[in-house]
Order: structure tokens, then C-alpha cells, then sequence
């Protein structure tokens, strides 16, 4: 009864406000945290590429617990994206709330923006932008992933990102989640004051400085590993679907098999 009292009148008979919301925003802030901090890790794994494709293949056969398992097993890799992609959804279905969902509502939400001049207010804007872009952009990656996790290597993520025209995409994912994601992480440390000190306001200014910082850096390093996978994609295009082995095992074919 409590329910359809609120559900008409938007509180109880004792003047009660629903909490539902106040815990949303909660869920919506811990599971923006934990993609925020999974991508720092996402793009340093992916970027293991710069080193050497022996290096790429060792941390992926690490993701795949080889150290258990001979050979791994790419189903672990699987089920870390399958969790990774439960908590996007969560947080993209709460992020919904806080899109304009009419001209209208952005009207309203534009004029304030410009009325306030607030550059915190203008990057709410942004992370609504690429929150919505990355319903398409992030949903195709992880989907891919999910599926054919036993196609990650040196080779196999070159020839999707080359032969299977996945760059286009990732250029903009890249752009999408890196400026989402310090913006995000930038707000959560303003909205529930985890560094404010003595000085709040002088927290913000360097807040705001290592936000920029980050975001440049992922972008750098984020651009420089995708060239890398084109590279190797292109040079390895009329070879598609060829596994990649590491240099110790080649050398070992050789030696002991006499053959390359
Ligand atoms: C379809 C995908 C996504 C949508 C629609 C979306 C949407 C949103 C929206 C609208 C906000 C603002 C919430 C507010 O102002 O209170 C937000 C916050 C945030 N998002 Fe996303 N997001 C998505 C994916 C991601 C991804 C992949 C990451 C990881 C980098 C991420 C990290 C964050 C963080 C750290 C916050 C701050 C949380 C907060 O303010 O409470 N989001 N997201
Ligand atoms: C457990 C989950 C995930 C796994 C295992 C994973 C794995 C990978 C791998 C192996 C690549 C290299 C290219 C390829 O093989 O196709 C890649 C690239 C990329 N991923 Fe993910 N990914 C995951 C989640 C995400 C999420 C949630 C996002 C953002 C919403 C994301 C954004 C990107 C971007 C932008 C690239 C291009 C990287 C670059 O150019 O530096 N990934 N990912």
C-alpha cells in the first residue's frame, strides 16, 4: 500500500522519501570506480604490445592462467569480460537516469550550462556524450572479446584490429572511455570529498591538473599501442588466423625439428 501511496503522491503517509535513489547513485558511483580503475590496467596490459610481442603473449597467457593450466584457458578470460561487462551494464542502465530524455530536458540542461559557466558543469556534458556512445562502442568490444577470448595475441588482436576493420572502432572507444573515465573518476573524488583536506578548493585545482595529466597520457599511450597493432596487422594481413609463437619456441623447432 506504501508503495502506491509513493507511487502517486512521490512520498509515504509518514512524508517518507524513497532511498532508492540516494542507493542509486551509490551503485552508479562503485561501479563507475571499478571500470574507472580497470581501464588504467586494461591499457597498460593492452599496451604490453610496445615492449615486444613475446611480452603481449606472456601476459596473456598469464590472463589465461598457464601457470595452472598448460597451455591456459582462454574461458577464464571469458569470465573476467563477462563480469566486466555485467558491472558496464549496470552502470550504463543507472547513467541513463542522468541523460536528457527529451529536447526539452536538454534545452533546460544547455541554457543552465551556459547560464552557469561552470567548467565542472561543462564536463558533465562530456561524460553524457561519450556515456551514450559508448553504449554501441563499449557493447561490440566486450561482446567480441567475451566470445573469442582464445583470439588474443599478438597476431590474433592485430589481425582484428587491422584484417577485421576494428581500428575504426577503437578510435573512437579510446577517445570515448578515456575522457569519460578521468572525468569520472575526477567527479567521484569531488562529489564524495576523498581528498578535500584543509583546503577543498585547492584540492580541486590539482585534482583538476592530474585529471589532465592522465588523460593525456592514456590518450598517448592508448594511440601509440593501436599504430602498433595496425602495424603488425598490416604487415601480417596476407597471413590472417596464424597463431603466434614466442621466440623461444621458434628457436626450440628450429634447433631440435629443422624446421622454421
Ligand atoms: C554505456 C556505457 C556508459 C554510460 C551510459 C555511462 C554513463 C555515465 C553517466 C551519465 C555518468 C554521470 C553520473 C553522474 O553525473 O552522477 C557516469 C559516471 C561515471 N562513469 Fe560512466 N558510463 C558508461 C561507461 C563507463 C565506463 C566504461 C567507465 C570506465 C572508464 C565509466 C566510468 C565512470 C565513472 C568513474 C563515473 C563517475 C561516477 C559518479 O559520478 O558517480 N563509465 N557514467
Ligand atoms: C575483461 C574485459 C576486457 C578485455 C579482456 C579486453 C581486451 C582487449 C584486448 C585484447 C585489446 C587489444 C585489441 C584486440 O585484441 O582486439 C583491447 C583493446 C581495447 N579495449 Fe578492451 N578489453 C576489455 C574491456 C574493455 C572495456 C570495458 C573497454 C571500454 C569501454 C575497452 C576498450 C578498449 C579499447 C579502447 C581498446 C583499443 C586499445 C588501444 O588502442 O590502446 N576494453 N581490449
Amino acid at each position: 500500500m506504501n508503495n502506491l501511496i509513493e507511487g502517486y503522491l512521490g512520498e509515504t503517509v509518514d512524508r517518507k522519501k524513497s532511498r532508492v535513489p540516494a542507493k542509486m547513485d551509490y551503485v552508479q558511483s562503485a561501479t563507475g570506480l571499478i571500470l574507472g580503475l580497470f581501464m588504467w590496467g586494461h591499457m597498460l596490459f593492452v599496451s604490453t604490445i610496445l615492449i615486444s610481442k613475446d611480452f603481449m603473449y606472456r601476459v596473456t597467457k598469464f590472463f589465461e592462467a598457464d601457470f595452472l593450466f598448460d597451455g591456459g584457458k582462454p574461458i577464464i578470460v571469458s569470465l573476467i569480460a563477462m563480469v566486466i561487462f555485467i558491472i558496464f551494464i549496470v552502470h550504463a542502465a543507472l547513467g541513463m537516469r542522468k541523460l536528457p530524455g527529451n529536447f526539452k530536458q536538454y534545452q533546460v540542461m544547455k541554457a543552465h550550462a551556459e547560464h552557469m559557466n561552470h567548467e565542472d558543469t561543462k564536463l558533465w556534458f562530456i561524460q553524457a556524450f561519450t556515456g551514450f556512445a559508448m553504449f554501441f562502442l563499449g557493447s561490440v568490444h566486450l561482446y567480441i572479446i567475451m566470445t573469442h577470448s582464445e583470439a588474443i595475441g599478438p597476431y590474433a588482436s592485430a589481425d582484428r584490429v587491422w584484417s577485421e576493420y576494428m581500428w575504426p572502432l577503437y578510435i573512437l572507444l579510446l577517445l570515448a572511455v578515456e575522457f569519460h573515465g578521468t572525468i569520472g573518476l575526477y567527479r567521484l573524488c569531488v562529489k564524495w570529498g576523498w581528498f578535500d583536506g584543509e583546503n577543498p578548493k585547492a584540492t580541486r585545482v590539482k585534482l583538476k591538473k592530474i585529471k589532465k595529466a592522465l588523460t593525456w597520457f592514456f590518450l598517448i599511450l592508448g594511440f601509440t599501442t593501436l599504430l602498433a597493432y595496425m602495424k603488425i596487422g598490416m604487415e601480417h594481413a596476407d597471413k590472417v588466423g596464424e597463431k603466434y609463437v614466442p621466440t623461444a619456441c621458434m628457436e626450440y623447432k628450429i634447433s631440435v625439428k629443422g624446421v622454421a
